[in-house]
Formats: structure tokens, C-alpha cells, sequence
């Protein structure tokens, strides 16, 4: 049986892990802004200890979800736990967020705007003081400890911004576009952060524009486009969407393994000896298919089996035109 932390939501929860509690369970979740729906109906449970990411373009409502999941705004429709809470300020000092308008005091010092940050979700100032000399060390910005915001570059905010978030040591974690506006060493570094934080059993989640920091993170995701969710899963469930493609090279070009091969398989002619052959991997998977291949004396010079990765998956999933919307944004930060 599932575990929660609460109350099982009505409509259950079939994508649960079994045994595994949940951050976050939300079922239904709506809004709208001006009669314009910007969510639809979206469903997401978050096992603890997860990294989870939410995955869309802009103006796909990523930020109103996490928004609602944090209950500063509430839904027209649906509900939500938050740490097993159906009210989640009332567990804000459990919870760190990371808006996706970053900004600090500019006249605070680096370690102040840290300790300013765990006031407010409880930790006194005192400790918020240490902790950020001491976190400010740990990342590399030990120069940077007696500094004022206005005098640290805009990564080295956001790092401080970030370190804020995490100083009263939340058990859930949620970050809104953390990656954008970060340099790629940056990005890596937080990435890190990112992993360690799920090591030590906080949950994360986060949202992106960018396939490949949900693709390397990731346990789970949500697709998001146009207010909805057409996916909610592990990251291998989404690329199994798509079936792997095989490449195969044979010696012979002809006999009763050929049964074996889909019938839509392309077949060309490298020289008289070699045969290659592309083709979707059945769903019966690799081994009958060698099988037929070995008892039927294919001459097997090569095979690969290639997976589809996140890409291929989302635009299956989401659509051709959220793909290019994501790339879009990819191209427009890049720009910017
Ligand atoms: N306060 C608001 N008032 C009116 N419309 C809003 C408001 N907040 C969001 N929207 C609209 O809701 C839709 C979803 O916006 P949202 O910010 O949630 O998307 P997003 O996926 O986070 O994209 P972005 O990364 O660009 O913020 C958009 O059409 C947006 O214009």
C-alpha cells in the first residue's frame, strides 16, 4: 500500500511509488487569471527524497503550479498536500523557495542576506549569521562573505539567493527556473547541490525550460504545455514512450530470420557482404529477436540498440510545436 503523509487525496493516486511517502500529492489543480485558464486540471505527487522536475516552455504555467503547490496563490479547483499539510503555509518553515524573480536587499552583506532569508521561515539570526559564513565558504564565495549585494556579480547573487533558500535546512526544496541566468560552470555546481540535497533525504523540485537538466536529474518529471499535464512519470517510462531503434549489420541478406524484422524495416546494401538494417525494437524486446538472428545464421557483424532519449520523448508526448517553444526559450537565454 502507498504511504502518505496525509490523508490520501480522493482521486488516489496511481502513480505513486509504493512505500514511499510524498511530498507533495496534488490532484486537480486549476487556475485561472482573468477567465483565461493558465492550468488545467494538473495532477503531481512527489515522493520524498525525489528530484523532481517540472518540464515546459514559458508561459506553459510551471511557475503558477509551484505557486499553488506553495499556497501563495490557491487553486479555483483541486487540492494539494504539502508535506502531508492541505494548508502548505502552514508548513512553510519545512519548505525553501527560490522564485523565479530573484532579488535581495542590495545594501545587505552576503552572509546577512542569507540569515534575512532563514528569518523569515523561522531560524533565528543568530544561526542564519553562521550558517551563511559558512555556507558562503563551502561554495566558493568566502571572498564575497562581508559584501553587499550590489557588489557581487548577478551568478554570485543568485548563489547567495539560492544559499537563503536553504540555510533553515528545508526538507522540501523548490526552485523556479533555478538554472536560468547561470553561467555552465554555475549550472553544474548547482546541479551538484541539487544531487547532494537528495542524498541527505530533502526533496527537490524544480522548473525547467531545459531537457537536458530534467534528463540528468531526475527521477521524475511532469510535462507541462498549455496548462496541462500529458505526462507524469520516471524519466525511463517517458523515453520508453518511443520505441528503442536498432542497427543492425548481417553478412547474409536473406533467410528465415527476416520473419524476425518489422515489416517497415530499411534495408540497404553496404558492399556484396554487408546488409544493414534499421528498424523499431519490437516489444518483445532484444532477445527473441537475436534468437532468430543466431538460429537462422544471419551473420551478425553489428548490432546497437539505441534508447530515444528525453527529447524525442517530449516531442511525442508534448507535440512538435512545445518542443520548438522549449528551444526557443533555450535559444532566447542564450541570447540574452
Ligand atoms: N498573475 C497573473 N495574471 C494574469 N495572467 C497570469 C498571471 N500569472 C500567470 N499568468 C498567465 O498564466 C500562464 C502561465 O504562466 P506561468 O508563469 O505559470 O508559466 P511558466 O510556465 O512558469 O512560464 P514562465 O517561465 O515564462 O513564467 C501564462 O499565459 C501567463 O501569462
Amino acid at each position: 500500500m502507498s504511504e502518505t503523509l496525509s490523508e490520501p487525496l480522493e482521486r488516489g493516486n496511481p502513480r505513486a511509488v509504493p512505500d514511499r511517502r510524498l511530498a507533495i500529492e496534488a490532484r486537480g489543480l486549476v487556475k485561472r487569471f482573468d477567465g483565461a485558464v493558465a492550468v488545467d486540471g494538473v495532477d503531481i505527487s512527489v515522493p520524498e527524497g525525489s528530484i523532481f522536475g517540472i518540464l515546459g516552455p514559458n508561459g506553459a504555467g510551471k511557475t503558477t503550479t509551484l505557486r499553488m503547490l506553495l499556497g501563495i496563490i490557491d487553486p479555483d479547483a483541486g487540492e494539494r498536500h504539502l508535506l502531508g499539510n492541505p494548508k502548505p503555509y502552514e508548513v512553510a518553515r519545512a519548505v525553501g523557495y527560490l522564485p523565479e524573480e530573484r532579488g535581495l536587499y542590495s545594501s545587505m552583506k552576503a552572509y546577512e542576506a542569507i540569515a534575512f532569508m532563514g528569518a523569515l521561515r523561522g531560524l533565528p539570526l543568530g544561526e542564519g549569521r553562521k550558517r551563511g559564513r559558512l555556507m558562503l565558504e563551502e561554495h566558493g564565495l568566502g571572498h564575497a562573505v562581508e559584501k553587499q549585494i550590489r557588489q557581487l556579480s548577478k551568478g554570485m547573487a543568485q548563489t547567495v539567493q539560492l544559499l537563503g533558500t536553504l540555510v533553515h535546512r528545508p526538507r522540501l526544496v523548490v526552485l523556479d527556473e533555478p538554472f536560468s541566468g547561470l553561467d555552465a560552470i554555475n549550472q553544474g555546481k548547482l546541479e551538484r547541490l541539487i544531487r547532494r540535497l537528495a542524498d541527505e533525504g530533502t526533496t527537490v523540485i524544480f522548473s525547467t525550460h531545459v531537457i537536458a537538466h530534467a534528463e540528468r536529474l531526475c527521477e521524475q518529471i511532469a510535462i507541462i504545455a498549455g496548462g496541462k499535464v500529458p505526462f507524469a512519470g520516471g524519466v525511463d517510462e517517458a523515453r520508453d514512450r518511443i520505441p528503442a531503434q536498432v542497427r543492425l549489420e548481417t553478412r547474409r541478406g536473406d533467410g528465415s530470420w527476416r520473419a524476425a524484422l518489422p515489416p517497415d524495416t530499411e534495408h540497404d546494401v553496404k558492399n556484396a557482404e554487408t546488409h544493414l538494417w534499421s528498424f523499431d525494437l519490437p516489444e518483445t524486446g532484444p532477445e527473441p529477436l537475436l534468437r532468430e538472428l543466431i538460429e537462422g545464421q544471419a551473420g551478425i557483424l553489428s548490432l546497437s540498440i539505441e534508447r530515444a532519449g528525453l527529447h524525442d520523448a517530449f516531442v511525442e508526448i508534448a507535440g512538435e510545436a512545445a518542443a520548438r517553444a522549449l528551444e526557443a526559450d533555450t535559444q532566447a537565454e542564450l541570447a540574452a
